[in-house]
């Protein structure tokens, strides 16, 4: 995780320029808001600054030569008010325009990033930790003190020139003094946010570190209770806790230190000069105190922009920090699949409809030719796997923990690319399918299934709008799950509590089973259940699986052999080789690895 960060923290000029980009891009369907709000801007900037010319007029035209009636007063302090009204009027439509136009980016890049997940490999999950996504996710795209940030920088620039266009009308030659404070500001403003950008780079990196343990303390929690890990892993939380309150606090010294005091310091400075010179000037001409006051209030606005530029300056470096991990994501194509297979390597016997995703399953013939497959990149799990399934027919992985049968399961759902040997489905190269097409078609049936907090016909349904309630049913009863759903309090109504945790295994497996009948598969995938099962559950989910297997092609993944015996071929792993194949009768023949475990299993059994 620490490279993922670190990837991150030194970007060049040009790299940034690209990520900038990249982000901006996001912004562009709701730029309608930031016009509005930037239009709303200039005209509360330009009210700001004529504001003080009506005090100033005032001052120098009435109250200095005694000419103020009453009629006067009432007129400049009506104009001086509807000003104010039209100013504030104008500041909430620029607030609103800029916080909804933010908020809109937001969600938007959310909502991207979110279905761009949902598109790469496992293999990406296996890297990346979860709390690590989940900061990605939530925190990264957070990026709402960017886009005030940026629009800051423009309306600042815009303010700084019409104050500075104020100034210049009211008296050319000290506003040009104004100008040397420009330099010195920027100068500090750089300074600001090489130091700022550091520490808070380094805040952020701890935040996700935190985020990652917290994550992973919460669903080990049970492992961790068991082993007594409480108290090693409070303290390394409470490490990095401290460390991220050590940046945060840093942070807060760096912005206490350089950013409005430095601002203050530079326009109380430019304010003295002003005086000075004024004063200067009086000497040899009367100078009217209404003037003095306007050129004072327009230096208050000139200055006011930098030092909310500074404010924002590190939301900036910050934002191009998330912008930049988000475009990682974003750009991700490795995991996704890229293979097109050579036309020669397709050469289908069996007649292939397609559709507008593709071709599409109709019959349910499985073929492995020579793959070979490994996870990450050096350890081969898989090796060289050939076999053929006709339609209907099942087949049936052995072998000890690690010997690859899940990983069969793996390659044949793309959840993981393979890039040696080749999968086909119909004749067809599975890669030429769309995911869709083999999510739909193929039914995976799990150890243990998760379960959503909803009813157990939204379970069934998977919140599929498209399947009624009545098929959720039929799937049900199908697989024989009605019987222990129908004793439920609320039968198919009731609600799952989080996880299904008020099921047994064995009724959480009946659900899976309706679950995947529903939907009607062509294809089985099934990883037999190691759990306790009680040998009423166990017989209904036999029954169960018996009638799912009826005219479907089946993978099963079996750990009692005495399930499988009717299985059209049994393969015999062995560190990812097949060691043995057969039915089971040939294999008990055979005298071999196969036969040995049954005997064992069937001795185990008569005990
Ligand atoms: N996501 C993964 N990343 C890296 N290696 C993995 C991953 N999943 C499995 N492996 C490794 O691949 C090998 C085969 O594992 P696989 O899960 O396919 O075995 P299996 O026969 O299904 O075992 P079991 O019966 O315990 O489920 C093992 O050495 C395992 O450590």
């Amino acid at each position: 995780m620490e490279n993922i960060d670190q990837q991150n923290q030194k970007l060049s000029f040009k790299e940034n320029w690209n990520v900038f980009k990249f982000i901006f891009k996001f912004l562009l369907p709701f730029k309608k808001y930031f016009i509005l709000a930037f239009v709303f801007s200039v005209v509360t900037t330009i009210l700001a600054s004529v504001m003080p010319f009506v005090i100033s007029n005032f001052m120098d035209s009435y109250l200095e030569t005694e000419k103020a009636t009453d009629q006067i007063i009432w007129y400049f302090a009506i104009l001086y008010f509807v000003l104010n009204i039209i100013n504030s009027i104008a500041f909430f439509f620029k607030w609103n325009y800029l916080q909804n136009g933010s908020i809109f980016v937001n969600q938007y890049i959310r909502k991207k990033v979110y279905a761009k997940l949902h598109t790469l490999g496992m293999r990406y999950f296996d890297q990346k930790p979860t709390g690590w996504l989940i900061t990605r996710v939530t925190n990264d795209t957070d990026l709402f003190p960017f886009w005030q940030m940026l629009f800051n920088t423009l309306t600042s620039i815009i303010s700084i020139v019409i104050a500075y266009t104020a100034l210049f009308i009211i008296d050319h030659q000290i506003a040009s003094v104004m100008l040397i404070f420009l330099p010195i500001l920027l100068a500090g403003v750089l300074i600001y946010q090489r130091v700022s950008t550091r520490v808070y780079q380094l805040m952020l990196k701890k935040r996700s570190e935190l985020n990652t343990k917290l994550n992973e303390y919460i669903s080990g929690i049970r492992i961790i209770q068991q082993f007594r890990q409480e108290t090693r892993l409070g303290k390394a939380f409470d490490q990095t806790n401290e460390e991220y309150y050590g940046y945060r606090k840093r942070v807060i010294q760096i912005n206490g230190l350089l950013l409005s005091p430095l601002v203050n310091f530079l326009m109380s400075v430019s304010i003295i000069v002003v005086l000075i010179m004024f004063s200067d000037r009086s000497m040899h001409t009367v100078v009217a105190a209404g003037l003095i006051y306007a050129f004072i209030s327009n230096v208050q606005i000139y200055f006011n922009p930098i030092s909310n530029l500074m404010d924002s300056l590190s939301n900036f470096s910050n934002g191009l920090v998330s912008a930049s991990r988000i475009k990682t994501i974003m750009e991700e194509s490795e995991y996704a699949p890229t293979y097109k297979p050579e036309p020669e390597d397709i050469a289908p016997d069996l007649a292939v409809t397609n559709d507008k995703n593709g071709p599409i399953i109709s019959q349910g013939k499985i073929e492995f030719r020579h793959v070979n497959f490994s996870y990450d990149g050096e350890n081969q799990v898989l090796k060289d796997i050939s076999f053929v399934v006709h339609p209907g027919e099942t087949i049936a992985f052995v072998g000890h923990t690690g010997s690859g049968k899940s990983s069969i399961i793996n390659v044949f759902m793309r959840f993981y690319e393979f890039y040696e040997g080749q999968v086909l489905i119909d004749d067809v190269d599975i890669k030429t399918y769309s995911n869709e097409e083999l999510r739909k078609k193929i039914g995976l049936v799990l150890q243990d299934s998760f379960m959503f907090v909803a009813s157990v016909t939204d379970n069934i349904k998977m919140m599929n709008p498209k399947i009624s309630d009545d098929a959720a049913i039929a799937a049900a009863e199908f697989v024989h799950a009605d019987g222990f759903i129908r004793n439920l309090e609320h039968g198919f109504d009731s609600k799952v509590i989080e996880g299904g945790a008020a099921f047994s295994a064995g009724e959480r497996q009946l659900i899976n089973f309706a679950r995947t009948m529903v939907r009607e598969p062509k294809i089985l995938l099934l990883d037999e259940a190691t759990a306790n099962i009680d040998t009423e559950t166990e017989a209904l989910i036999q029954l169960g699986l018996s009638n799912m297997r009826q005219g479907r092609t089946t993978m099963a993944i079996a750990h009692r052999l005495s399930t499988i015996k009717d299985a059209n071929l049994i393969l015999v792993l062995e560190a990812g080789e097949i060691i043995e194949r057969g039915t089971h009768d040939e294999l008990v023949e055979m005298n071999g690895y196969y036969a040995d475990m049954y005997r064992l299993q069937t001795l185990q059994k008569e005990v």
